[in-house]
């Protein structure tokens, strides 16, 4: 469905824009149909860089994103439109995406006034009312109500509701539920688990693993800009094969273990199994260790 292919992205940093710094580098991989892809990397390892550029929020330096085999960096007018009908993103602070003193149907409003300006008023109210219901709201509890009058996981649900508005293949999540309390992650995760069975893929862009592992059939493990190792979820956590995964999956906490006890448990793991050399300046390729499976290697 989604293709991303040697994507590349370079900013401009520091003074009068003299310096470079390549966020994400050389990045492939498909999100395929009805799918959840978890991106999975620390803070600063372009995962956000990568969503923007698929939302179009950002130009791409090089490499290409193609949706259904056609190239989108093109794309303008009706075409974009339509893509934007077919992709949309819901991203972290759910405040942000609201003017406070505006009440939340302008978000509806303003969706109807871009694409569906044709439609009877009370047939579009219908399908609001439609698609709050279905992530888990009352409508008469919600319109009319200003952003400080809900709480962040009703607002995080409207901004899913607005995206489920347009139809969309494909969302890209980004760190949609860091922000919300443990009980209110817990339905978002579970809302997206039924959207992805009524046939929704979403990019799930996080880098908290255990929400990665809880969701999503593919994962992609980002490292500096490169893309470390991918491929089925389970596969990638529970044989993961480069020094970084390794490292990731170590660190998170549990309650059955110490600390120190992980730590030499994963180092052991990783002595036998000469995991992968994590320097990623070099030049790379992914290899296929196991079916759908692959981890970056050092070119020779
Ligand atoms: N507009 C920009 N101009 C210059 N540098 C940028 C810009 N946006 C991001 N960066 C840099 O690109 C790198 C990747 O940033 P990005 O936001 O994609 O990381 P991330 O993995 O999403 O991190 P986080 O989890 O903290 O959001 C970082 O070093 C960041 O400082």
């Amino acid at each position: 469905m989604l293709e991303l292919i040697n994507l590349t992205k370079v900013f401009k940093t520091g003074m009068f824009s003299s310096g470079r710094l390549k966020a994400v580098n050389n990045v492939s991989f498909k999100i395929e149909e009805g799918e959840v892809t978890s991106l999975i990397g620390e803070s600063g390892s372009g995962k956000s860089t990568i969503g923007k550029m698929i939302l179009r929020l950002l130009t791409i330096t090089q490499g290409e994103i193609r949706l259904d085999g056609r190239d989108i960096s093109g794309l303008k007018g009706a075409e974009l439109r339509d893509y934007y009908r077919k992709v949309q993103g819901v991203f972290q602070d759910p405040f942000s995406s609201y003017n406070p003193i505006f009440k939340v149907d302008r978000v509806f409003e303003n969706l109807r006034s871009v694409f569906f300006a044709k439609m009877h008023y009370s047939d579009w109210m219908d399908k609001v009312h439609t698609v709050l219901k279905l992530v888990g709201l009352d409508p008469d509890q919600i319109l009319g109500k200003y952003p400080h009058q809900l709480s962040g996981g009703q607002l995080q649900r409207i901004l899913i509701s607005r995206a489920l508005l347009l139809d969309v293949n494909l969302l890209v999540a980004d760190e949609l539920i860091s922000m919300l309390d443990a009980s209110t992650r817990i339905d978002v995760l579970n809302l997206l688990a039924d959207l992805k069975k009524k046939g929704l893929s979403i990019l799930f862009i996080t880098h908290d693993l255990s929400l990665g592992y809880y969701l999503s059939e593919r994962a992609v493990i980002l490292f500096k800009g490169h893309v470390v190792e991918m491929g089925r979820t389970d596969k990638v956590f529970f044989n993961p094969q480069h020094y970084y995964t390794c490292k990731l999956l170590s660190s998170v906490p549990r309650l059955d273990k110490k600390w120190e006890d992980i730590e030499s448990d994963h180092k052991k793991k990783i002595d036998g199994r000469k995991c992968f050399d994590p320097i990623m300046d070099a030049e790379h390729e992914m290899v296929e260790v196991e079916e759908d499976h692959y981890v970056a290697v050092q070119r020779r």
